[in-house]
């Protein structure tokens, strides 16, 4: 049973400072000795090799396994709330040792009802710190991750230290973790939408082609990757119409529609004006296009403020291993096309398009501008 460690259970140390919550913080004091100075310059190490990563989730993964060798963790947890996703986590990587003591890392994708990762859900709904004593001699230490004073995630940290002695570490590592990940997310996010920029694309293209990106710790199977680009409808008109602030909201009322219509395994981009991408990963045309085919009805249905009613055309492609992204684009691209010329408001698969010989040579080339 997991009980909750007191002051009472740990009396302040020396150097403890009492701070709010449960847990006292053990100060270090500065090194005077040549162990000392070692272990100040292994943590520098440590922040310097997570924070030499330039991609959210290679930083996630190096955080969690720098911390977990740092402290000699029993495990490490990064938990990392959804957007939009109410109090729900997106995704938690778990670092801990393997059967020859090796850390392992895994990605798992939490199920809504996981009792598994109760401690940073509730370390997530409510931001303070926990400290709870889960077994003989094993302490467990939950730190929220803080952004302007909300939860984006939380930290766990499993050891035979007590939490008093591992708080002043999990707290700094969560705290340049925060600060770290506000600044990668304004290069790798839309300004206006938050949506992933193209500039990441490549990227995420790669990682769900190679099957690196899992839900359960296990390669994926199989994946079948489809490229969709969704675009707003004579747009110009609107801007022409209602002036650009209105074009703005149209644009961001989609981005929060296509986060609300599409799976959170789905990846998202705004391309740039009315261009939207959505790499979906199905076993099935039918599905990408039942997936689609729900997101153009929404946004059929939805009243946009002033403006009312939108509609968008979509193009998809299928993206074989083989691939260059470009070559997908460009295919999506002439789907995209064809459904602007035969009457907007609906989707087209190359694929289909292509079988039934309806693209011809002719045709002029979409409107994506390819790499
Ligand atoms: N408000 C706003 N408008 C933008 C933004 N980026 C691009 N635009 C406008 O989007 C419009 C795109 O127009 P077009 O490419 O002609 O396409 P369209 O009018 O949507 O016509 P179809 O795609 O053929 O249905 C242009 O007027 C751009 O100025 C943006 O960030 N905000």
């Amino acid at each position: 049973m997991v009980q909750c460690e007191t002051t009472r259970d740990y009396p302040t140390p020396p150097h403890a400072e009492p701070v709010a919550g449960t847990v006292p913080v053990l100060r270090a004091p500065p090194p005077t000795n040549a162990a000392g100075i070692l272990a100040h310059s292994r943590l520098l190490d440590s922040v310097a090799a997570f924070t030499h990563h330039r991609d959210v989730d290679a930083l996630d993964h190096s955080l969690a396994l720098s911390l977990a060798e740092l402290a000699s963790a029993r495990s490490v947890s990064l938990a990392k709330r959804a957007v939009d996703g109410g109090g729900e986590l997106e995704s938690v990587v778990h670092c801990a040792p393997d059967a020859q003591g090796h850390y392992e890392l895994r990605v798992i994708k939490p199920a809504e009802r996981d009792l598994a990762f109760a401690s940073m859900r509730q370390c997530i709904g409510q931001p303070e710190v926990l400290a709870q004593i889960i077994g003989p001699g094993m302490h467990r230490l939950v730190v929220p991750i803080l952004c302007d004073g909300h939860a984006i995630g939380a930290l766990q940290l499993d050891s035979e230290a007590p939490s008093s002695a591992t708080r002043p570490l999990v707290e700094g590592f969560a705290r340049i973790y925060a600060n770290y990940t506000a600044l990668l997310n304004e290069s790798e996010r839309d300004k206006l939408t938050g949506l992933y920029n193209r500039r990441t694309f490549e990227r995420h293209l790669q990682r769900l082609l190679s099957g690196l990106d899992t839900t359960d710790g296990m390669p994926a199977a199989a994946p079948q990757v489809w490229l969709a680009i969704l675009d707003i409808d004579h747009f110009k008109r609107i801007n022409d119409s209602y002036g650009h602030i209105y074009g703005d909201e149209v644009i961001l009322l989609l981005a929060q529609q296509m986060r609300a219509s599409f799976r959170h395994a789905d990846v998202l981009f705004r391309f740039g004006g009315e261009e939207f991408v959505v790499l979906l990963r199905a076993s099935a045309e039918s599905t990408v296009h039942a997936a689609l085919e729900r997101f153009r009805r929404r946004i059929a249905e939805q009243i946009f403020p002033q403006v009312e009613h939108i509609t968008v055309s979509i193009g998809y492609a299928r993206i074989g291993h083989n691939d260059y992204p470009a070559t997908v684009l460009d295919r999506a691209d002439k789907a995209l096309y064809f459904a602007k010329k035969h009457g907007r408001d609906r989707i087209h698969g190359y694929e289909s398009l292509a079988a039934q010989g309806l693209l011809t040579q002719a045709m002029a080339p979409g409107s994506i501008d390819l790499f």
